[in-house]
């Protein structure tokens, strides 16, 4: 078991997280979490986020084409949309929330069992990203499952005792409404509805509760830095606090919370399969001193067998490939320091 004394957290590396930090009477906050200025976001800068388009899935049965068209356009624009009316049941995520906050509730001892720095460890506690490797830490603890293809026995912590059920009823519902969005995006490259699911293969999921506590110097850290997500598309629940930020061109927009709904994110993966026409955006998560802020990431992907590259049905003369095809596995271990290939890459700050 880890040590967690209270001078551990001032020097070594604090891998117990911020909440533990904050638990244990921290009034300002570690150098690590002190972002360069050039990295720090400033709020004059940001601009209001409500042309960041919401689109009303009610519709999407009865009135499909509208609907596909929303999804398609916000997803070459923006690369970043809400949804509301997706189907997913209110008391569905109400559980879900309240079993990540029971979690996050628990003694450090009993978190710190699932500690890893492993991306595709089962279950995963960690803090930032990859502690031991970052300079500058972000202002977020998390809780995260990988689930496999077809996986079984998923290996659930054991506490809160009705976790288990409430994410396995969360995960199957979010994967229905990221099945709807493929077909959607499918149709709007002019393929077949299936085809992003079949290129996607034995598709994977990455469940990821981010828990930001309050940050007593937010104006000098991040939640989470600028990044794209490295999967095919993200299904995002945030509680009403707000922070998350988007970027388009070279401006970052601050997005409204709207209780219940889902945001969407298209990630590299799908960028690289639609040839650039659906944008990979870039994200990120500021803090604020007063309020603890939740999260949970559903990061849907391909196959970490699938091999991904431009679908061949879009290319011809003009429409060259702009992406190397290149195998899941290794891009996502690459996230900080991607290639797409020569002519895009997104160098993202670290
Ligand atoms: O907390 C958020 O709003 C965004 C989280 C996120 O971008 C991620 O987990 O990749
Ligand atoms: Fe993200």
């Amino acid at each position: 078991m880890p040590s967690i004394a209270r001078s551990d957290y001032h020097k070594g590396l604090p891998k117990a997280g911020v909440k533990a930090l904050l638990d244990n009477g921290l009034t300002h906050i570690p150098d690590r979490y002190i972002k360069p200025i050039d990295k720090r976001a400033v709020a004059d800068e940001v601009l209001c986020g409500d042309g960041i388009p919401v689109i009303d899935m009610a519709e999407f049965f009865h009135n499909r084409k509208a609907v596909v068209d929303a999804i398609c356009d916000a997803s070459r624009e923006w690369g970043i949309f809400q949804i509301i009316n997706h189907g997913v049941p209110t008391s569905v995520i109400n559980g879900m929330v309240e079993g990540v906050l029971e979690f996050f509730e628990l003694p450090i001892e009993e978190k710190m069992v699932y500690y890893s720095e492993d991306v595709f460890t089962p279950v995963r506690y960690c803090t930032s990203m990859t502690p031991s490797k970052e300079t500058h830490m972000e202002w977020h603890d998390h809780l995260q499952h990988y689930f496999p293809h077809g996986e079984k026995n998923h290996p659930w912590p054991h506490k809160p005792a009705f976790y288990k059920s409430t994410t396995e009823k969360y995960v199957n519902s979010v994967s229905s409404v990221a099945k709807c969005l493929k077909s959607a995006l499918s149709e709007g490259l002019g393929l077949d509805p299936d085809h992003l699911e079949r290129a996607f293969g034995k598709h994977e999921m990455i469940l990821r509760s981010n828990y930001y506590p309050p940050c007593p110097n937010p104006e000098l850290a991040l939640g989470m830095n600028g990044h794209s997500d490295s999967g095919g598309l993200t299904i995002l629940f945030e509680d009403q606090v707000g922070g998350l930020q988007a970027k388009k061109g070279d401006r970052w927009y601050a997005l409204k919370p709207i209780r219940n709904a889902f945001i969407v994110n298209i990630a590299d993966q799908i960028e690289i399969l639609s040839n650039g026409k659906y944008k990979s955006v870039e994200h990120r998560v500021t803090v604020n001193s007063k309020r603890l802020r939740l999260s949970i990431a559903a990061f849907c992907s391909p196959s970490s067998e699938a091999l991904i590259g431009p679908i061949p049905e879009l290319l011809d003369e003009q429409h060259p490939p702009l992406y190397k095809t290149t195998l899941y596995r290794e891009h996502i271990t690459n996230v900080y320091t991607k290639y797409l290939d020569g002519k895009h890459s997104k160098n993202l700050e670290k």
